[in-house]
């Protein structure tokens, strides 16, 4: 039987291979420029921590997508206060490297991957911004090109997320299809579950996607590792399925967490898919949703038992912050 979500799938999943540079550089040409940012494409990489990592990425998208192509106007490292050499490493990979805390430092402090991309729509200037993990260990320009694809080409579309096969890379053993654990264990189930024509979106915590700062701005963003799952939803609800799109990238490496982690993770993904169904009208909770996540330890006596607090917190759509005048520029104090 053919679900809205299948047919979603047929209509609007392409490849990045359907996205050649020269087709998306001619498309960005054509574009009737009209936005604040004059047609502009950012690329941001939310990074804590991520030296290993951050160098090769900014490096590869400066070669290929800012040198020899000129698809990409600018490359925004978000330093999520690490306190390894991401910065350092980024800069000298020709990435521009704000602080998370420098942007709007006048509000109150938050963390999260979330938060540091709410702050890079006040960073940046671009009317599409696109956004890529900063832990990749496989990146390459299709990741990019294939999500602009679907947003230069179609002005129905808002929002791309990419999609992949994700292993699961331990100690130089791989499992095929063993990565992505929180997306297959938790949210995959709770968006068939709530919001099942979603189902099409293989990817829903994936870190690589892009959309226009038109709808992005209009947006809250979770401050944690719930913002993937947010603004998905806020998406679906402010514009609808159709303004989704998602692209086949191939496979995806990434580093991994622990247990523990991605459980606090999970927590997070839950607690904003709850906060959604009670916002866009779905559920009338009879109470508040408890943000405890209790771990338990074996000692030489018994048990040790540690609590993480994964409550989520949220930013404001960014057009509603004073000062904002459609891109970052106005916001921010000093490059
Ligand atoms: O406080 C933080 C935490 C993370 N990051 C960066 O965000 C990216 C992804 O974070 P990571 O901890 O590697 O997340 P994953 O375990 O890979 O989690 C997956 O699932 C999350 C929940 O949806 C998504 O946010 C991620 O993009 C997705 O890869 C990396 O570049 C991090 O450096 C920050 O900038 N600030
Ligand atoms: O996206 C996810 O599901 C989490 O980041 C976990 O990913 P992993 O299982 O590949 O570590």
């Amino acid at each position: 039987m053919l679900t809205e979500a299948t047919m979603w799938m047929r209509r609007r999943t392409s490849t990045a291979a359907d996205w050649p540079v020269e087709t998306l550089l001619a498309a960005k040409a054509a574009q009737a420029v009209t936005g604040p940012g004059q047609g502009r494409i950012s690329v941001v990489l939310p990074a804590r921590n991520e030296e290993e990592t951050v160098g090769t990425i900014v490096a590869a998208i400066r070669r290929e997508l800012v040198e020899r192509a000129p698809l990409v106007d600018e490359i925004v490292v978000i330093d999520s206060r690490s306190t390894d050499r991401t910065a350092e490493v980024a800069a000298a990979a020709g990435a521009e490297v704000v602080a998370q805390d420098a942007v709007l430092p006048e509000l109150p402090r938050m963390s999260g991957k979330g938060e540091a991309l709410w702050k890079s729509l006040a960073a940046t200037t671009g009317d599409l911004i696109v956004f890529v993990d900063a832990d990749l260990r496989n990146f390459s320009p299709h990741f990019v090109t294939g999500l602009l694809g679907p947003l230069l080409t179609d002005p129905s579309v808002g929002y791309v997320k990419g999609c992949y096969d994700r292993p699961l890379v331990t100690g130089g053993t791989r499992v095929d299809g063993g990565g992505g654990r929180v997306t297959e264990l938790v949210a995959r189930p709770l968006i068939n579950l709530h919001w099942p024509a979603l189902a099409g979106v293989l990817q829903p915590l994936g870190g690589e996607y892009a959309g226009r700062r038109s709808l992005l701005e209009r947006l809250p963003f979770v401050t944690g590792y719930g913002v993937e799952l947010g603004l998905l939803l806020d998406v679906f609800a402010d514009s609808g399925l159709d303004a989704l799109a998602q692209v086949d990238l191939g496979d995806r490496v990434h580093s991994h967490q622990s247990t523990e982690a991605l459980a606090a993770m999970s927590g997070q993904i839950m607690l904003t898919a709850w906060s959604r169904l009670q916002r866009h009208g779905r559920m009338l909770p009879l109470e508040d949703p408890a943000t405890a996540l209790a771990w338990f330890q074996r000692t030489g006596t018994g048990h040790d038992v540690r609590v993480n607090d994964v409550g989520v917190q949220e930013r404001p759509p960014m057009i509603e912050v004073p000062g904002y005048a459609g891109t970052g520029r106005s916001l921010l104090p000093e490059r």
